[in-house]
């Protein structure tokens, strides 16, 4: 068992990932539900034969999935994004268990969980962080970052719990409404104060 184990959550496009890159410099062992989302679906999985399936061709392009095609249906579709963390979820969570034991005895482990309040596991961690921005912010960088258009981006804002609801559920909130300067130096901080090392 690790020596700390946080559970980093934020709403899509908050700054999740860019929160993890700092912990990490600060020596955190960061386990991403994204990545292992996208491993357990790589050509010759189960999970990709699991989403054949359920959805069809439609949603293979040259042998691999095609994310695109795939976010366009289930970010439309309450049930079909269910049939799918139906799919995905069992094997992330096998997945992010392993590499937690790897992590070792002395580890600062951060499993970084979009869906962490959708799914129910506040209480799983020594600490909760949330990555928080208004909605504006929120939709404003999904817009660019993704391309999608403000009713797309407005989908999958829709499909995630509430900005209230992740709040309620954070032991420590750090705030990504400013710029990147801003938020190393509140990272860093959070690091020092969870973890009681002055390192960092
Ligand atoms: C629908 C998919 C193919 C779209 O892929 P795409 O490359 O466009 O997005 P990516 O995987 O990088 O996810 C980006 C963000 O979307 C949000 N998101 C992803 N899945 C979901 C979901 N089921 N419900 C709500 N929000 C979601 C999260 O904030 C996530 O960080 C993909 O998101 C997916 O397989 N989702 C189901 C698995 C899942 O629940 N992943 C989330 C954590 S395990
Ligand atoms: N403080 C900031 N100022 C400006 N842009 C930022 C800031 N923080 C993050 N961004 C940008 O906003 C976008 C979303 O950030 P990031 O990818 O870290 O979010 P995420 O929560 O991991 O997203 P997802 O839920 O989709 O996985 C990125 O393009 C990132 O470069």
């Amino acid at each position: 068992m690790a020596r700390l184990r946080i559970g980093l959550t934020g709403g899509i496009a908050s700054g999740k990932s860019t929160v993890a890159d700092l912990l990490a410099e600060c020596g955190a062992v960061i386990i991403d539900s994204d990545l292992l989302a996208r491993e357990v679906v790589e050509p010759g999985t189960d999970g990709l034969a699991g989403i054949v399936s359920r959805f069809g061709d439609q949603v293979i392009a040259g042998g691999r999935l095609d994310r695109a095609a795939l976010g366009r249906i289930v970010f439309a579709d309450p049930q079909a994004r269910h049939d799918l963390e139906a799919i995905i979820h069992p094997a992330v969570r096998r997945r992010a268990a392993e590499l937690e034991a790897a992590a070792g005895p002395d580890a600062v482990v951060v499993q970084m969980i979009p869906l962490l309040v959708e799914t129910g596991q506040q209480n799983a961690f020594d600490a909760v962080i949330v990555v928080d921005v208004p909605e504006r912010v929120q939709r404003d960088r999904l817009i660019a970052r993704n391309g999608l258009s403000g009713q797309e981006a407005d989908a999958r804002i829709a499909a995630q719990a509430t900005r209230e609801q992740r709040l309620a559920a954070a032991t420590v909130v750090i705030d990504n409404s400013t710029d990147l300067a801003d938020l190393e130096q509140r990272v860093r901080q959070v690091y020092r104060e969870l973890t009681g090392e002055p390192g960092c």
